[in-house]
């Protein structure tokens, strides 16, 4: 049996918390083997971004080339891709190198309210990327800009998703991070139909860098050893509590997320079973 092997093609984060760092840090935990491709390097810590360069196109499809000529990787997670340029290239990659499972995560926008995608690229993230999508991670914000639908309730959630679902991706999964309530839930829905919501206790913590960009790549990691999409999804919202459960304390600001906590701490199975385990809703996301 080969290692499993995962794709990240994503932005550059110096604080570590977020973008390539989270995710090869990530992918790590999750016994697969991480290959990055960079968009683009950011100047960034706890307080915010200070500083973005792109990555130049030649240099970003030289690295997708390097890694679709050598290696077979079994999920691709997007992470910050910056501008329609940068997607259209990532699209013709996907293309080339017939990489079947995607896991995208449409960054917009960082905690400290940094643009990280060019308003005009979203139309080319749901046009030309979604449509070669497994699996699309929005946050509430991310899920407005996309669909021009406002998020206020359950029921408004579920016809945001209906619409994400018409640009062709094959799931959705509407993030609960940005949502109030004692619970952080989110919502999955698919082409088939298929439904259902993962619950954690919502914690009250500020130490929330890089959480959609952990999640998603917990997310990947799973899909790439096979597993099936709802043993992923219930994998990565245990990571993602529980690196959210034992923060780091670094920084002054937004502190990242731990991501060796699912590890040390305990995976929520058996007798390490933990009491912020998530509570699998199956049934109607309403
Ligand atoms: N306070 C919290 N307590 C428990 N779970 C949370 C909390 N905040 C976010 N989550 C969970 O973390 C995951 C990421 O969701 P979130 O909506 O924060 O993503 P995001 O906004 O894209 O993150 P970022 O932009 O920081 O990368 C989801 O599974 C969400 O339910
Ligand atoms: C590079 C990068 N990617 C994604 C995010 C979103 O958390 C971020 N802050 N920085």
């Amino acid at each position: 049996m080969t290692y499993p092997v995962a794709l990240t093609i994503a932005g550059s984060d110096s604080g570590g918390g977020a973008g390539i760092q989270a995710d090869l840090k990530t992918f790590q935990e999750r016994g697969v083997f991480g290959v990055s491709a960079l968009t683009a390097v950011t100047a960034q810590n706890t307080l915010g971004v200070q500083r973005v360069g792109m990555v130049e196109p030649a240099l970003l499809k030289a690295q997708l080339d390097s890694i679709g000529a050598d290696f077979q990787p079994t999920a691709v997670k997007t992470g910050m891709l910056g501008d329609s340029f940068t997607i259209e290239q990532v699209v013709q990659a996907i293309d080339a190198y017939s990489w079947t499972t995607v896991i995208v995560d449409p960054v917009m926008v960082a905690k400290g309210g940094h643009t990280l995608l060019e308003q005009e690229a979203i139309e080319s993230l749901t046009q030309l990327l979604l449509p070669k999508a497994s699996i699309v991670t929005p946050n509430v914000p991310e899920m407005e800009l996309m669909t021009g639908l406002k998020i206020e309730g359950d029921s408004s959630a579920r016809k945001s998703m209906e619409a994400l679902l018409k640009s062709g991706v094959t799931a959705v999964i509407l993030k609960g991070g940005h949502r109030t309530g004692p619970l952080a839930t989110d919502l999955y829905l698919d082409q088939s139909g298929r439904e259902f919501s993962l619950s954690t206790p919502r914690l009250a913590t500020h130490q929330t860098h890089g959480t959609g960009c952990t999640f998603s790549a917990a997310l990947t990691a799973e899909l790439a050893k096979d597993h099936s999409v709802e043993a992923a999804c219930t994998v990565a919202k245990r990571f993602i509590q529980a690196a959210l459960q034992y923060p780091l304390s670094l920084g002054a600001g937004h502190g990242p997320t731990h991501h060796a906590a699912y590890r040390v701490y305990g995976q929520g199975e058996g007798e390490k079973q933990d009491a912020q385990a998530p509570i699998l809703h199956y049934g109607h996301v309403r």
